[in-house]
């Protein structure tokens, strides 16, 4: 089964050693922005990021920061007021022993800017959430209880959310027709193969998989439960998942009593890609350097899955728009480059109206059927469950719980979706990725992160930085970092994202395609380099890391996490933290 699907080959890895720390890394590589801003305009010594504005100041405005106070010791409050402070000064011209003027007039000036500008940033570093980062939310206990359930250190997580035109190759190579009656039942195969729990701990659906497969998903979630010696638990989302079991507050996933372990053996979660695709970053901009450069035919990147448009062939081989994976049907490489219209930089489509997609999605397949709107007051036995609500619009239909309304009937049915998955794309090239691209980027996913636990599904964040293009290891390496910096910065100034409740999808570290892609390294090369990028860049409350296979074959995707394993293994044996 596994084999027919190269994006089978993700699978899963929590990295060892890692304690529960709110905090960052060094911030070393990605530029940052904010950080710098704060550095240049020194605000007092008071304020909450006072640490690395010291280290950042200049021998010069130090300096200019003690003498100001020091030429005025005893000063009054009053010469807070220029207007004072004016008076004062000329009054006291003619005594020889009251300071210079001129003087004493330029220090309080220079006094007095420098603390509107402290107060000026107080105000700027409050409303842009950087004093909330030094206060991280609480753990949302039940979400990181799905990450651990996820990350079973025996199984993998089977990704079978491509979009349409993604799935149309593979289909076509097949000679099949690429439309929604072949999709389904090409993923009812995949969800119904008997014993598939044993070896998948959760799959990542195609939202259009939820309408279409329900009995099914409803079936093998229910056979998963029913399945474990330990009797069925509460749904797989909620904070009762291991109500069965007597292994307290356990947190590595690979403790605990039987029945527990059992029920986590045989635990199977359902997830949802939530984003929309990706979209030019600047489409002027970057349509305008494309015509420049003589490119053809745009790809098929760039239009989102819930648009579904785009079909033509060609680009890259690992596309960034959801509709342009052109990976090749049996899992290789596609052809073509990297250059023209297939170079842009994207952002990841689907913030707007995210929250409201996020609980339909959550509330279309529960363990009971879901209440209708009608019958959404207490007291009101369970109706047969409605057509799917699931849909491309963004507004709930009339009638609709309010979203309070929908989260208690969803924690009382126990939503069957326990996450959901937001891909984002970044190109290595002379110029990429860019600041801007990165920004978007870490922004939205941010967001998504938040407004996604605030809905009670795990987010899985899925920054991919794509494998064409000529650049070697080290760029690679490079590139990888600044992104994941960039992300976990941005999630760090919301201020309400446990961070400790969200899992990491990743591309191994490899070579650009036109520099030998993995060919050109061993799996151990690879291995090495992927580990000490997300070692020096993930906070180590993440609670796991997943690869995806970026267009690699299973047979390199598994040879890179095996070496990856192996290394870790090797370090903990050595008593070395893994990087
Ligand atoms: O068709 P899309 O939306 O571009 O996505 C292609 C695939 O890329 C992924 O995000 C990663 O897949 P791989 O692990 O196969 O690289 C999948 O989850 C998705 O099925």
């Amino acid at each position: 089964m596994a084999k027919q699907r190269p994006a089978a080959a993700v699978a899963a890895a929590t990295p060892p050693g890692r304690e529960d720390a709110q905090q960052a890394p060094s911030e070393g590589t990605a530029a940052p922005a904010a950080a710098s801003a704060a550095s240049n305009s020194q605000p007092a010594s008071s304020s909450p990021s006072s640490h690395r504005q010291t280290k950042h100041r200049s021998p010069n405005s130090s300096r200019n920061d003690k003498k100001a106070p020091s030429s005025k010791p005893n000063r009054p409050s009053s010469t807070a007021n220029p207007q004072t402070r004016a008076t004062a000064a000329a009054t006291t011209s003619n005594n020889p022993n009251t300071p210079n003027p001129k003087s004493s007039s330029t220090s309080a000036a220079v006094l007095w800017a420098l603390l509107i500008l402290a107060a000026a940033l107080a105000v700027h570093w409050t409303s842009t959430g950087v004093r909330k980062a030094s206060q991280p939310p609480p753990p949302n206990t039940a979400l990181r209880e799905v990450a651990r359930l996820l990350l079973h250190p025996e199984k993998g997580i089977l990704a079978a959310d491509e979009s349409p035109v993604t799935f149309g190759k593979r289909l076509l190579s097949y000679g099949l027709p690429n439309n929604a009656s072949v999709r389904r039942q090409w993923r009812r195969t995949l969800l119904t193969t008997p014993g598939l729990q044993q070896y998948i701990s959760g799959v990542i659906l195609h939202p259009e998989t939820l309408s279409q497969l329900a009995p099914e998903l409803r079936a093998v979630a229910a056979a998963a439960v029913a399945a474990s010696p330990a009797g069925p638990s509460e749904g797989t989302g909620g904070p009762d998942v291991r109500a069965d079991s007597g292994g307290g507050n356990d947190t590595d996933g690979n403790s605990g009593c039987g029945g527990q372990q059992q029920t986590q053996q045989r635990q199977f979660l359902l997830g949802v890609k939530l984003d929309e695709g990706t979209a030019p970053l600047q489409p002027q901009q970057q349509q305008g350097r494309a015509a420049a450069a003589g490119a053809a035919a745009a790809g098929p990147r760039g239009r989102g899955a819930g648009g579904g448009t785009g079909a033509a062939a060609g680009g890259s081989s690992r596309g960034s728009g959801s509709s342009s994976s052109t990976r090749g049907p049996a899992g290789g490489a596609g052809g073509g480059g990297s250059g023209g219209a297939g170079a842009e930089e994207t952002y990841t489509q689907g913030l707007e109206g995210l929250a409201t997609r996020c609980r339909r999605i959550r509330d279309a397949l529960t363990t009971a059927p879901p209440m209708p709107a009608a019958a959404a007051s207490p007291g009101t036995p369970p109706q047969p469950s409605p057509a799917s609500p699931l849909s491309a619009g963004t507004s709930p239909p009339p009638g609709s719980p309010s979203p309070s309304a929908a989260a208690a009937a969803a924690s009382s049915s126990s939503s069957l979706v326990s996450f959901a998955k937001w891909r984002a794309v970044f190109r290595v090239g002379r110029h990429t990725p860019s600041s801007a691209a990165l920004r978007r980027n870490a922004h939205d996913m941010a967001a998504f992160a938040a407004v996604t636990q605030k809905c009670g599904l795990l987010p899985v964040l899925e920054p991919e930085v794509l494998s064409e293009g000529d650049h070697d290891l080290q760029r690679a390496m490079g590139a990888t970092a600044r992104v994941l910096k960039g992300l976990f910065r941005a999630l760090r100034r919301r201020g309400d994202v446990d961070v400790g409740a969200l899992l990491l999808k990743v591309a191994f570290v490899t070579p650009g395609e036109q520099h030998g892609g993995h060919l050109g390294v061993t799996p151990e090369q690879v291995a090495n380099a992927t580990l000490r990028v997300l070692f020096k860049t993930v906070p180590r409350v993440v609670p796991g890391i997943l690869f995806l296979s970026g267009g690699q074959g299973e047979a390199a995707a598994t040879a890179h996490l095996l070496a990856l394993g192996r290394l870790v293994r090797e370090r903990e044996l050595a008593g070395r933290p893994p990087m």
